[in-house]
């Protein structure tokens, strides 16, 4: 790898990817499992949490508002130890603004973490962050008795003044969104009665599943989540398994490398997070998905796959697509190899992600010769079995780690040099990327 005026150049690998490997830890629980533990009371004990950028934002937000993390880097590059929280006390009011830097799950979570406290904070982030839309959680809350300023502002910078009394809501969220039905449920630990989010399909249950093991009485069923309040949340412990978004990488790499057979270890299983697991199915990819065991209530085990080079399109409607939601631009391009025609049915969430992902994976398809569009909220893609990158292709990130990494690929399982603008935008979720595939090729 090399990179000169922020293009980074992937060269084709040099053997198929084979053999056995873990992937660094969920992002999504290692977030909840720090913001969790900020508001417990007592210290709960984490480990396997991903050391990526968005989850050093959360880490760093809860430190500056009074929770003490004493966490050491591990051997295999997780990060475990102790999280303090403010339980009772509540946090503290912090000097300056937080800085959530690239991650929509640390500001989105942390309106409903600091609805309950008469505190003034101010949440920004980078200039990603501040386009992203937080008008879907600061309505809800609103209705709960939180304050916003600027009131009924769409983009951070925004500051949250949270109150004690907070009114418990049953709310109808107008999209599958785990981060909007999160916020919520965390403000409804501390409102008086039961909080329900009722949702249109079903969004990941990650907060649902660990809120029990911090002691909150929490019900859940298919697209309907409660807590009863109000509540203090008590200190527990976390083991963060493998992150199943990061896996889907390696496993569409192997399936688009001729000669490749993977397996990876210790991944998240939770059936909202590997939808890309059965659409690749139905594409006809050689895949396998066996469970290992549990932590907590969070399945996990191993993902099997291996090239076996006939693919075929697919249709995916659009209640499935909360459970790839971040897997799409990677799908996209495995459709790109795959015969016939591709659909991924109402995928408009994705315009409002660290980028519009839906225009970015239409025009990279388009840099590849692949016929790609959008129609109404849907995404098309006419695949091309014997598709081949040009030399020397520049293909835009957009500062998106899901896009760095899905354009990294055609590099790597291709014939040819290509080059990623921004591929350093994998520190938000995979920052080992590049070394993990290149050492399943030795
Ligand atoms: O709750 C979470 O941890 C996440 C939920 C999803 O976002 P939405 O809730 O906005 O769909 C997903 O895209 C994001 O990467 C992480
Ligand atoms: C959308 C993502 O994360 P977030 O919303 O937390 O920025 C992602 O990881 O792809």
């Amino acid at each position: 790898m090399s990179t000169e005026a922020g293009k980074t150049v992937i060269r084709p690998l040099s053997a198929p990817i084979t053999g056995s490997t873990r992937v660094p830890g969920d992002k999504s629980i290692s977030h909840r499992a720090v913001l969790f533990s900020a508001m417990a009371e007592g210290t709960s004990q984490i480990s396997g949490i991903l050391d990526s950028a968005d989850v050093r934002s959360s880490i760093r937000a809860v430190e500056a508002l009074g929770a003490e993390a004493s966490l050491e880097k591990q051997p295999d590059g997780s990060l475990a130890g102790g999280i303090t929280g403010w339980g009772e006390r509540g946090p503290v009011q912090p000097d300056e603004p937080i800085d959530c830097g690239n991650s929509g799950t640390t500001a989105r979570l942390l309106m409903g973490v600091l609805a309950p406290w008469p505190v003034n904070v101010t949440i920004t982030g980078d200039d990603s962050l501040q386009k992203r839309p937080m008008r879907r959680i600061t309505a809800p809350l609103m209705k709960m008795g939180v304050r916003f300023s600027p009131e009924g502002k769409e983009n951070l910078p925004i500051t949250v003044t949270g109150t004690k009394s907070l009114k418990a809501i049953v709310y109808d969220a107008p999209m599958a969104s785990a981060q909007l039905k999160t916020s919520i449920l965390l403000a409804g630990v501390y409102a008086s009665g039961t909080t329900t989010v009722n949702e249109p399909s079903e969004s990941r249950n990650h907060t649902e599943l660990m809120l029990p093991e911090y002691g909150i009485k929490t019900t859940a069923a298919a697209r309907t989540a409660s807590v009863v309040g109000p509540s203090v949340p008590k200190a527990a412990e976390v083991i963060v398994p493998g992150d199943p978004s990061s896996a889907a990488f390696l496993v569409c790499a192997a399936l688009l490398k001729r000669g490749s057979s993977i397996q990876i270890e210790n991944v998240s299983l939770n059936t909202a997070r590997i939808g890309f697991t059965r659409t690749l199915e139905r594409m006809g990819a050689d895949i396998a998905v066996r469970h290992t065991g549990s932590e907590g209530k969070e399945p996990y085990g191993v993902i099997e796959a291996a090239y076996t080079g006939t693919l075929r399109g697919c249709e995916v409607p659009a209640e499935k697509i909360a459970s790839i939601v971040d897997e799409v631009p990677v799908l996209a391009l495995v459709a790109a190899h795959a015969r016939g025609v591709t659909v991924f049915r109402d995928v408009s969430e994705l315009r409002v992600k660290e980028t519009d992902r839906l225009a970015a994976i239409v025009e990279g398809l388009d840099l590849l010769g692949v016929d790609a569009w959008i129609d109404g909220n849907d995404l098309f893609i006419e695949g091309q079995p014997d598709l081949a990158a040009q030399p020397g292709s520049v293909f835009d990130s957009k500062c998106d780690h899901r896009l760095a990494m899905t354009w990294a690929l055609v590099g790597l399982c291709g014939s040819v040099p290509i080059e990623v603008e921004n591929f350093d935008s994998v520190k938000i979720s995979y920052p080992e990327f590049l070394d993990d595939i290149e050492r399943l090729t030795r």
